[in-house]
């Protein structure tokens, strides 16, 4: 993670790559997002972290405009997502933790048709879906039908479907999962690569240490809340803790001691005989 903080300063006259304001979801009477406040900037790799069922995926649909939230706002290239969709949605890619694609096209074809969605020039397509299917070692199967691939080729074709129309905000839940650590490895460096040119990645992952290595920021949702937020030295410092790794904050933030008691005792319980 960045030390320094670079990302967080606004940059006058550009807008945040994503704002949310206020935003909550609730399911009943059960509030899965509560008024979350959070100004991703541009360039910036923020890494979304939380235990299980803590809000994330929610987040995440509110913010691509896949849930209305049942309050706040939520922003995204300038655009809010839910007045102006198709703007913003023009600025930005979503690759889902399970990729629902077409079964029955190829992944030539799928490819071609996000590539007409977004408008994309047919040179342009034609490079980056090349160089694309390469680094993603896809370039064999392109041709045969979605259906026939394993999760892994299926969330690799999300992410090059999501990275070929070049967009300037790409939201990846779990992006890893699934994926052999070659493509692990080719992700990580591209979606640096992507920021360092100026676009954004915000995405989930419970691999802190791709969290701890990859993000410039990190935002930890519990409950729906967000209890932290800023880079590794920021919560080093907030925390007291020169030194301490990010799933060490995580887990003290997030009630990991707790669980380390529990774990204790169940193990008591067992070298007793459960007496
Ligand atoms: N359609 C729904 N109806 C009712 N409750 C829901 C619904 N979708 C999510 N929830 C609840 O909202 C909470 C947040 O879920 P969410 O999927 O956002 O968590 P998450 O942080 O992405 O979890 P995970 O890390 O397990 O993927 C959970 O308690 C979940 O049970």
């Amino acid at each position: 993670m960045q030390q320094d903080g670079r990302a967080q300063v606004p940059r006058e006259g550009v807008s945040p790559a994503i704002r949310a304001v206020g935003l909550t979801k609730r399911y009943g009477d059960f509030t899965a997002v509560d008024r979350l406040d959070l100004v991703v900037q541009p360039g910036e790799l923020f890494g979304f972290l939380g235990p299980n069922g803590s809000g994330k995926t929610t987040t995440i649909k509110m913010l691509t405009g896949l849930l209305e939230p049942n309050e706040g706002t939520a922003e995204v290239a300038g655009f809010d997502v839910w007045r102006e969709p198709l703007a913003a949605k023009a600025r930005f890619a979503y690759v889902p933790d399970e990729p629902n694609l077409f079964p029955k096209l190829t992944g030539r074809e799928f490819l071609r048709f996000i590539g007409s969605v977004f408008r994309v020039p047919a040179d342009v397509f034609e490079r980056r879906s090349r160089d694309l299917l390469t680094l993603f070692d896809l370039t064999d199967s392109i041709d045969d039908r979605i259906e026939t691939y394993s999760h892994g080729m299926r969330q690799k074709l999300a992410i090059c479907a999501a990275l070929v129309h070049d967009p300037e905000v790409i939201f990846l839940d779990e992006p890893t999962v699934g994926l052999d650590p070659r493509s692990a490895r080719t992700l990580k460096t591209l979606l640096r690569r992507v920021c360092d040119s100026g676009a954004t990645v915000f995405l989930t992952t419970h691999i802190l240490e791709i969290a701890q290595q990859m993000c410039d920021r990190v935002g930890i949702i519990q409950q729906g809340k967000l209890i932290a937020l800023g880079t590794l030295e920021e919560l080093r410092e907030r925390g007291g803790h020169a030194g301490a790794s990010l799933e060490d904050i995580f887990l003290e933030l997030t009630g990991g001691a707790e669980s380390a008691e529990l774990i204790e005792a169940l193990a008591e319980g067992e070298r007793s005989g459960g007496r």
